[in-house]
């Protein structure tokens, strides 16, 4: 980081002293492994939603992810390009994918996003998350997305801060219908026990 881009820096991005390496979780899929979706209906992820972004990401090394999504003509802002808030998406959703490494289910507290390049409609903007450091219920990540192949050139990063959570999080927040739907189908509470430290 320059010293331009230091000052820029907010402080609740930056890691407390306290904060320790995170810890990829033994049994956490395999670095090449597809993760799947989720949730059949996520915008970023799931099957079930014919204009979301699909995104496909797959384990890394350590606690990284890498994953693809390819911009199409619903996701556009500008004429042919892809709307800033979409590509925010695939960041928040790559780096969302991060926890299942860690076996941890959280949410997005803060995203930071600098959109560098314009992204085409019909790109496949090639994704790279890492986990940097864990504070208690604290998750910090940073993100990059690039165009024209995995060490193209660089169209968006991100850095953001997850915090973990229970799974009454969802049940309690979540509209009745669709958390009834979700608790009647049996792959969906199984990729939530995933998840789950202590089930
Ligand atoms: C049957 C059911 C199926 C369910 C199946 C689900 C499967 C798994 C789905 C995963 C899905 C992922 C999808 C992609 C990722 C999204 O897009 S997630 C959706 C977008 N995010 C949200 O909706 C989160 C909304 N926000 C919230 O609910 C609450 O603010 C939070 C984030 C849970 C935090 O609230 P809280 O638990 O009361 O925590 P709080 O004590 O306020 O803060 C804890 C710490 O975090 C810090 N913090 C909190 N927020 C912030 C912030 N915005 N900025 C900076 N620091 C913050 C606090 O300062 C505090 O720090 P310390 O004092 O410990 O140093």
């Amino acid at each position: 980081m320059n010293s331009r881009e230091a000052e820029r820096a907010p402080s609740a991005l930056t890691p407390p002293p306290d904060a320790i390496p995170p810890v990829r979780h033994p049994e956490a899929p395999a670095p090449g492994e597809l993760l799947g979706a989720h949730y059949d209906h996520c915008f970023g992820c799931g099957g079930g939603q014919p204009h979301g972004l699909h995104l496909q990401a797959r384990a890394g090394d350590g606690v990284s992810i890498t994953a693809e999504f390819t911009v199409q003509s619903a996701h556009q802002g500008a004429p042919g390009l892809a709307h800033g808030g979409v590509l925010a998406t695939a960041l928040d959703e790559t780096l969302g994918s991060l926890n299942w490494l860690l076996r941890t289910i959280a949410v997005t507290g803060r995203l930071e996003t600098d959109f560098v390049r314009p992204v085409p409609v019909g790109t496949v903007l090639h994704l790279q998350a890492e986990v940097t450091a864990v504070a208690g219920r604290k998750i910090y990540s940073t993100a990059v997305g690039r165009t024209g192949g995995p060490d193209g050139p660089v169209a968006v990063r991100a850095q953001a801060l997850f915090i973990e959570v229970m799974v009454d999080h969802f049940i309690d927040n979540g509209r009745p219908d669709e958390i009834k739907a979700a608790m009647a189908d049996p792959d969906q509470i199984r990729r939530v026990r995933a998840f789950e430290v202590n089930p």
